[in-house]
């Protein structure tokens, strides 16, 4: 197959990168010419050809800004007649009914998409082909999209190692607005309050605010776009926000003047309480429920190749990590592995792991 990619950025450079290891032909296309020069430079793809002929190309995927997405998709449906074209723009909407207006010729050749797989530094230097691996991709045909669009956009997510899932483009903008605009906001919303905190008080920061603030490092331009063009869903998650935390607010007001007021504790242990059920319902590494597993926590030495010998050791006793956080202390000689393992493995790894000469925190 031949893909033309336009936009070279980090989801472009990333499906280029993907694509060619599967030993297809990637062409790729940018208003950048620096950016097509860096994803071209990475291994994503080759230059398109000047007069390369439509003949030549099955699949374009326009991975530009949201913004400018419709526009790119009329155009590229028009060049070249006999692809399926698609997108993977975070917002469905605004990008569809734009290209619906337009009523370019060829729209049974257009289904829209969202692979669920990103990272908060965008640009083709970021670029990673296994990003999707294991992600949800969402496939958002139109009325008009044919079963052929369809078939062969969930067949490339499957082929980078994603999940395919079709929904419309209403249900797909109110799902990403809960579990990836709002956190987003929410996340940038939290850092920003640390400006004014002092850098004694900063040093002190542990695993709990860089889980949630990591994605508050995430491109301005790219998300200023999202949120605009996705602002009914993301404002009626938000505005459920606003109020819980109207709720915490009054509590603490009640706090400052009283020990311990009755219901004002039980509003606060409602909201932690929330929050546990909130999470409990995130889906796990495999899908479906999340996994209990049973955590092993052990002393890592800063030194080099000591992470990869604690893995070496995990995997010589024939134990699969299911997952792994490290935490580091600022300033401290060492770090704090918690290694999540199949609950019927703990105590054995815990084992293993002190025969072996490992610190584990019992
Ligand atoms: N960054 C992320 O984590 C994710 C982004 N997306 C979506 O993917 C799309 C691309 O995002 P990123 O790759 O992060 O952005 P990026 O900024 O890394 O790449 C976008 C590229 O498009 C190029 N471009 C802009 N206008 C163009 C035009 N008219 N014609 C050709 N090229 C043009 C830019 O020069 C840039 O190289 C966006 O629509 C975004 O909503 C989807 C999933 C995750
Ligand atoms: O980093 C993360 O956790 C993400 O959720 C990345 C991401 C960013 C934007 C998207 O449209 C989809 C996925």
């Amino acid at each position: 197959m031949t893909a033309r990619v336009v936009g070279a950025g980090l989801l472009g450079a990333s499906l280029g990168l993907a694509l060619s290891s599967l030993g297809h032909r990637v062409v790729l296309d940018d208003v950048s010419p620096l950016g097509l020069s860096l994803a071209c430079g990475l291994g994503a793809g080759e230059v398109t050809r000047p007069g390369e002929n439509d003949t030549d190309v099955d699949l374009v995927i326009v991975a530009t800004p949201p913004d400018v997405t419709a526009e790119v998709v009329v155009r590229e449906l028009a060049a070249y007649p006999k692809a399926i074209v698609t997108d993977v723009a975070s917002v469905k909407s605004y990008v569809i009914d734009d290209i619906l207006a337009a009523a370019p010729s060829g729209l049974e050749r257009f289904v829209g998409s969202h692979p669920m797989a990103g990272k908060e530094r965008s640009g083709a230097p970021n670029a990673d082909g296994d990003l999707f691996k294991g992600r949800p991709w969402v496939v958002v045909p139109t009325p008009a999209t044919s079963r052929e669009a369809q078939d062969l956009v969930a067949t490339l997510a499957v082929d980078v190692g994603a999940l395919p899932i079709v929904m419309n483009a209403a249900e797909h903008d109110d799902a990403v607005a809960a579990v990836s605009h709002v956190p987003q906001l929410v996340s940038s919303l939290l850092a920003s309050c640390l400006a004014e905190v002092p850098e004694g008080a900063l040093s002190l920061a542990g695993q709990g605010l860089r889980d949630t603030t990591r994605i508050a490092k995430s491109d301005p331009m790219l998300w200023s776009n999202i949120l605009s063009v996705n602002a009914s869903p993301v404002l009626s998650h938000l505005r459920g926000i606003h109020d819980a935390l109207g709720s915490v607010i009054e509590a603490l007001v009640e706090c400052e003047s009283e020990l311990y007021p009755p219901a004002a504790v039980a509003t606060l242990a409602a909201t932690i309480e929330a929050g546990n059920a909130g999470v409990a319902r995130i889906p796990g590494k495999h899908g479906g429920a999340q996994r209990t597993y049973e955590e092993i926590v052990c002393y890592v030495p800063d030194k080099p190749g000591e992470l990869a010998r604690l893995f070496a050791d995990i995997g010589s006793g024939g134990i699969n990590i299911e997952d792994v956080r490290l935490e580091h202390a600022a300033g401290a000689k060492v770090g704090l592995a918690t290694i999540s393992v199949e609950p019927t493995v703990g105590e054995f790894l815990a084992a293993h792991l002190e025969n072996l000469d490992w610190s584990v925190v019992r």
